[in-house]
């Protein structure tokens, strides 16, 4: 690979300050090439449990420090990690698939939560409340979790990571992380920039590996005090089946099945770039990616038409290809799901205005796709596609639109556009989802709450409540 800084590639596990290796490896694979581009230990049960007990053993040290001081740190990681974007942008897309210019975004927006929580590490504030008598004081103090986990997908391979483990340093915490097995690669190379910041061993740890064996030791073990897990809403629901026996904390940020809503009265060109920046992302495979288009009848066909026309020209490649804006699927399996979605939604009546197959490319490429004439008895309905497929479901009412937009047991994000202030109200608030774009469809940045609602998970990242995931709150009563 093409590195500037070529210690930036890791092949081995960073785990209490020290790079650890293993004779059982498993290899990390180019989506856009099938090419090997590294193999990496894969650890089980017994290093997850040695690196929880060095995450402890340096947990005082750290809880220690004054914000200030762990702030400091953290500042040293986001300068590298914004020095070092071009190495670590390419390592992404080799590993991961996506074009170059969204990693490039991405290592700018991983570092932005590195930024953030450093400075809001030190406003974790507690307060003084009013006394009930005149002889007692009482206090609220807000302290560090403790040890955490973090286990994080391949579709955002540094972003997911540091919105996890940068409010956990800042608030006094100690992590260990597990990425996923696709894209370690992110993960080794923001531990070797973690490690030239200088975060003491122990402190921010990664281990890649069996996921069963890991997740089961990170779960079971009592030392760990919170599991932050970002992926698939079925993973999700084991791992807090696992973390109720030692009733950890828990954030989960799982699966989306976000509504497009498309009024009559919507600004169509804002609309259909809306639309391409929410459902064309990352090839489709956003957790916050439009996954339904509901539009209103009096639009429907120009929308599908503008959208067909933009979708079309996305040019698709690998993600190292100038000019590329849809790189590959992440592996056999996603690209299996979508032509099964497509399939069943064209049997069941759907029209391919554009795409509706696998690119001429070949490997996991897949065709950027419109669809028309969608109902609610196809998979597209309810599954979550992963994929770039935008399926147009057609609606007459508001009302419609919003029962349409909630009947799914999900809850993440949803989007609208509507010139009527009125109804930009009625609908955001009607809408049973954690986070609504209204006349836009990019939502995310790491000031604002990031998180679901129903199966869509728990707890909030980014923001100051992404802190508090973080913190407990002692009471403490004084007797005067
Ligand atoms: N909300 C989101 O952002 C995401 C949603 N998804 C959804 O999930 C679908 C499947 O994607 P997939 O990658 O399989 O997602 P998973 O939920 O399987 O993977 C996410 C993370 O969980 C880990 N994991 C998997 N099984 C276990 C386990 N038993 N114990 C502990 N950790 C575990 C994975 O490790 P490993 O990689 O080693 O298996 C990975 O690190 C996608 O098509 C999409 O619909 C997927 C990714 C992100
Ligand atoms: O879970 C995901 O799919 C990553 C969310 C990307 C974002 O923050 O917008």
């Amino acid at each position: 690979m093409d590195l500037k800084d070529l210690n930036l590639l890791r092949d081995c596990c960073y785990l209490n300050g020290q790079w650890v290796g293993s004779d059982d490896r498993f290899p990390v694979i180019n989506p856009a090439t099938g090419a090997e581009l590294a193999r990496v230990p894969r650890l089980g049960g017994a290093a997850t449990r040695q690196v929880i007990n060095d995450a402890e053993k340096a947990w005082p040290a750290w809880r220690a420090l004054t914000a200030r001081e762990r702030s400091a740190v953290l500042r040293r990681w986001y300068d590298l990690i914004l020095a070092n974007t071009e190495d670590l942008a390419r390592l992404m897309t080799a590993e991961q698939g996506k074009p170059l210019a969204e990693a490039r975004g991405e290592i700018a927006y991983a570092a932005s939560f590195v930024e953030w929580f450093a400075e809001e590490g030190k406003r974790a504030y507690g307060e003084t409340i009013p006394t009930v008598a005149q002889d007692r004081r009482l206090l609220v103090l807000k302290q560090p979790v403790g040890v955490c986990a973090a286990i994080t997908p391949w579709n955002f391979p540094a972003a997911m990571i540091t919105r996890k483990v940068a409010p956990a340093l800042a608030a006094g915490c100690t992590v260990v992380v597990k990425p996923a097995e696709q894209t370690p690669l992110s993960a080794l190379a923001l531990a070797e920039l973690a490690h030239r910041a200088g975060f003491p061993p122990g402190v921010f740890n990664v281990i890649t590996g069996e996921a069963a064996a890991i997740g089961g030791e990170l779960t079971a073990n009592p030392t760990v005090r919170k599991l932050s897990f970002t992926g698939s809403t079925e993973v999700g629901r084991l791992l807090m089946a696992q973390c109720a026996p030692t009733l950890k904390k828990l954030s989960l940020e799982l699966g989306g099945n976000a509504p497009f809503i498309v009024f009559d009265d919507a600004d169509l060109d804002a609309a259909v770039a809306g639309a391409v920046a929410a459902k064309y992302r990352n090839s489709g495979q956003t957790c916050v990616c439009a996954n339904r288009f509901l539009v209103q009848d009096g639009i429907y066909d120009a929308f599908a038409t503008r959208l067909a026309e933009a979708v079309s020209q996305l040019p698709v490649g690998p993600g190292d290809e100038p000019g590329v804006a849809q790189g590959p699927l992440i592996d056999a399996l996603a690209l299996d799901k979508v032509e099964r979605l497509v399939a069943d939604a064209t049997a069941k009546g759907a029209r391919v205005l554009t795409g509706g197959a696998r690119h001429p490319r070949g490997g996991t490429f897949y065709q950027p796709t419109v669809l028309t004439q969608v109902g609610p008895g196809m998979g597209v309905a309810r599954e979550e596609i992963f994929g770039p497929v935008a399926p147009l479901f057609r609606f007459h009412t508001e009302a419609e639109a919003i029962a349409l937009a909630n009947a799914t047991e999900y809850g993440l994000a949803a989007y609208f556009y509507s010139r009527d202030l009125g109804r930009a109200f009625r609908v955001g608030e009607a809408l049973e989802y954690g986070m609504v774009g209204i006349n836009t469809g990019l939502i995310s940045n790491e000031v604002a709450p990031f998180g679901g609602i129903k199966q869509s998970g728990l707890g909030r990242e980014g923001s100051r409540y992404g802190l508090e995931e973080y913190l407990e709150v002692k009471y403490l009563c004084l007797g005067v």
